[in-house]
């Protein structure tokens, strides 16, 4: 018996995706476009970070014979280790939405092979009748926003309005979201998130997969931030997932970061909330320490979507990048016989695309542990290999879609 460590890098694609022209994401590819940015001397920093995108131990596992095997290019500037150690290969999504419950739902064994609800793009994204129901339930003036929007643009925006109106800021993206953006004093964080819960019912006859509660701080768009209150009220996984399956046959889940929030807290022993890449670090190396035979940690690093993907940063994007990489030393010396890890992504989030929005593209799957040698996996045409790869190593039942690599 043994355990699973599961770390999601959120939006870490590596470009490639076969159906991406569908998606309006032909040539998107988050690290390969970080990497040439970085080669050119864009990724360049003062105080942060210079040069070539450096990535020495991802790179050991595997990293850049993944990006050949996605696009058939290596990444720009980026130097080759002496050896590889580790499964590697990438993943295709089967599922439809590049969002990111779909994402880590197929990574958990459960592909979503259903449409989410989608708000309109031209005029008010929220019809009126939806509005009307909010302001009645909710008990709220009005709602400020109604279009599809970046967060950070919409707070400094409407901010001191909201302010001053006290109605909140409620916005969409191209994922199946409704966001509401409130103050946290002025408006009340704990109000946000009871209107949260009340939208999360007006929304579920609409299929739209997450109500994201958006709470921020500041008198002025210059002072206006976000805090690490945000809440997902997301719907439930469409069929059990690996989550599940783990705790039916008797073991601990251990959920960091936002991993609770998107299984809706379902198939999860056990919450540990963590804000930053930093601390989700620190707090999964300490569920390492403590997780027991058998068990799963699963973990998501949030910054590179939401503070650098989104906000279109290649400098930011490729630093944090950089600290993970750093800290993988941290996870080795932490491995005891019989252990697996598995780093991946759920989508792309090119910082160089058009935009503000997911882009479609493969993921990487680096896998590795003690005694597990190094070898290709190849393309896999789903991420739902990676949930059977932690039933069979964790010794539990197949589930109905994808096949372990081990
Ligand atoms: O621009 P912000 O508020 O960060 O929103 C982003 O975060 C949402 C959830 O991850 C995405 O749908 C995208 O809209
Ligand atoms: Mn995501
Ligand atoms: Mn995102």
């Amino acid at each position: 018996m043994a355990r699973a460590f599961l770390f999601v890098l959120d939006s870490f694609g590596v470009g490639g995706a076969q159906d991406a022209e569908a998606y309006g994401d032909l040539g998107a590819n988050t690290l390969g476009h970080i990497a040439e940015f970085c080669a050119a001397g864009i990724g360049d920093r003062a105080g942060l970070r210079e040069g070539p995108l450096t990535l020495p131990n991802m790179s050991s596992l595997g990293l850049l014979e993944i990006a050949k095997l996605a696009t058939g290019d290596y990444p720009a500037a980026m130097p080759m280790p002496e050896r590889v150690f580790g499964l590697h290969g990438a993943a295709n999504e089967v599922s439809r939405g590049k969002d990111t419950p779909s994402g880590h739902w197929e990574i958990a064994g459960a592909p979503v092979m259903f449409d989410w609800g989608y708000f309109p793009t031209e005029g008010d994204a929220f019809p009126p009748e939806l509005v009307e129901a909010i302001c009645r339930e909710g008990n709220i003036a009005g709602i400020l926003g109604n279009c599809h929007a970046s967060g950070t643009e919409v707070i400094a925006r409407l901010g001191e309005e909201h302010i001053r109106s006290g109605k909140p800021i409620c916005y969409t993206s191209s994922d199946s979201v409704f966001q509401i953006a409130a103050h946290e004093t002025h408006f009340g964080l704990d109000r946000l998130l009871e209107l949260c819960q009340v939208v999360r019912e007006l929304l579920d006859p609409l299929n739209i997969g997450r109500v994201i509660a958006r709470p921020f701080i500041g008198e002025s768009p210059e002072t206006f931030a976000r805090t690490g209150n945000r809440r997902d009220y997301s719907v439930p996984p469409p069929e059990p997932t690996l989550l599940d399956r783990l705790v039916r046959g008797g073991r601990s889940v251990h959920a960091v970061g936002k991993i609770g929030d998107i299984f809706a807290h379902q198939g999860v022993t056990r919450v540990i909330k963590a804000t930053g890449n930093h601390d989700i670090m620190q707090a999964s190396l300490a569920a390492m320490d403590e997780a027991a035979i058998g068990d799963l940690v699963f973990s998501n690093l949030v910054d590179f979507d939401m503070l650098y993907g989104h906000r279109r940063d290649v400098p930011g994007y490729a630093a944090a990048l950089e600290a993970f990489d750093l800290m993988i030393p941290d996870i080795h010396r932490r491995l005891k016989p019989g252990d697996l890890v598995i780093l991946t992504a759920d989508h792309g989030c090119d910082p160089t695309w058009r935009g503000t929005d997911h882009t479609r593209e493969r993921v990487p799957i680096m896998a590795f542990g003690p005694g597990i040698r190094s070898r290709s996996i190849g393309i896999r045409s789903t991420y739902a290999d990676i949930a059977e790869t932690i039933a069979s190593h964790l010794s539990i039942a197949p589930g109905p879609h994808g096949r372990s690599f081990l």
